[in-house]
């Protein structure tokens, strides 16, 4: 049997009078990856941030491990890195990690363990012990992944994980994905990076608060009759 770890049903959210998401219907399963793509200002984020609780529905239904988020008994199985890094910078690398692990509910005698693992995935091992003050903006969004792979979670929520970070790295970080896809964790990603939407085991593209497409990157381009998710996403938004 699958194991639901998001249910978006029918979701919808305004702000005002601008209704952000119409009509929302995605899910990931354990063992899956599925990613989120969409012009800028398509509400990606605000998916999110409804589907965890953060932003409150106007319609629909989210669950999130089975249950109507926000729920704090659940905060240590899901790892979540938002599009604004969230970091204590008087803190070091290490300091941040080890708090937030803490806070995770990583248990003390493998917390320095996951946090040396967490460090080499984004390559910021030799930067644990600097004040996060001075690290690059780049430098911030790996410190904040690493976070979020922290205690490894059942669910990874990422928004935008690899914005400015550079190709090779980039790779590595996906091997990981697939890695912790492998072992039945379950992803959702946003990203503008379309290459990496093919590194996806599902696609769902969202334009004017609605789901356009939406299923594995090979059956979407045939669908299509492209060679590319990004010729995808041109065509559904009428551009191509
Ligand atoms: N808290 C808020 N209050 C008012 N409007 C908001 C709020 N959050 C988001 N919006 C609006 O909702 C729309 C969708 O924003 P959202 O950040 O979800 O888009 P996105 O697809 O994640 O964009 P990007 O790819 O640029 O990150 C935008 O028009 C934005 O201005």
């Amino acid at each position: 049997m699958t194991t639901r770890l998001i249910d978006l049903k029918h979701l919808q959210k305004k702000f005002g009078k601008q209704t952000v998401l119409a009509d929302v219907s995605l899910h990931v399963d354990a063992g899956q990856i599925l990613g989120l793509i969409g012009p800028s200002g398509a509400g990606k984020s605000t998916a999110i941030k409804t589907a965890l609780g953060m932003e409150v529905a106007d319609g629909g239904e989210a669950l999130v491990l089975a249950t109507h988020m926000p729920n704090r008994a659940l905060l240590g199985r899901i790892g979540y890195m938002a599009q604004d890094d969230s970091l204590y910078d008087a803190l070091t690398g290490e300091e941040n990690l080890r708090f937030f692990g803490r806070m995770k509910g990583v248990k003390k005698d493998t917390l320095a363990a996951n946090i040396a693992h967490v460090a080499d995935v984004v390559d910021l091992t030799p930067d644990l012990k600097k004040r996060v003050s001075g690290y690059s903006g780049g430098m911030r969004r790996r410190l904040s992944l690493a976070i979020a792979l922290l205690g490894d979670p059942e669910l990874l929520v990422l928004d935008e994980p690899t914005v400015g970070i550079d190709p090779a790295l980039r790779r590595k970080i996906w091997h990981e994905l697939h890695q912790l896809r492998d072992a039945g964790r379950g992803v959702l990603i946003t990203t503008h990076v379309m290459d990496e939407a093919e590194l996806t085991d599902e696609v769902a593209l969202l334009l004017d608060g609605k789901v356009m497409a939406y299923d594995a990157p090979a059956k979407l381009e045939a669908q299509y009759q492209v060679k590319t998710i990004e010729e995808v996403f041109l065509k559904a938004e009428g551009v191509g």
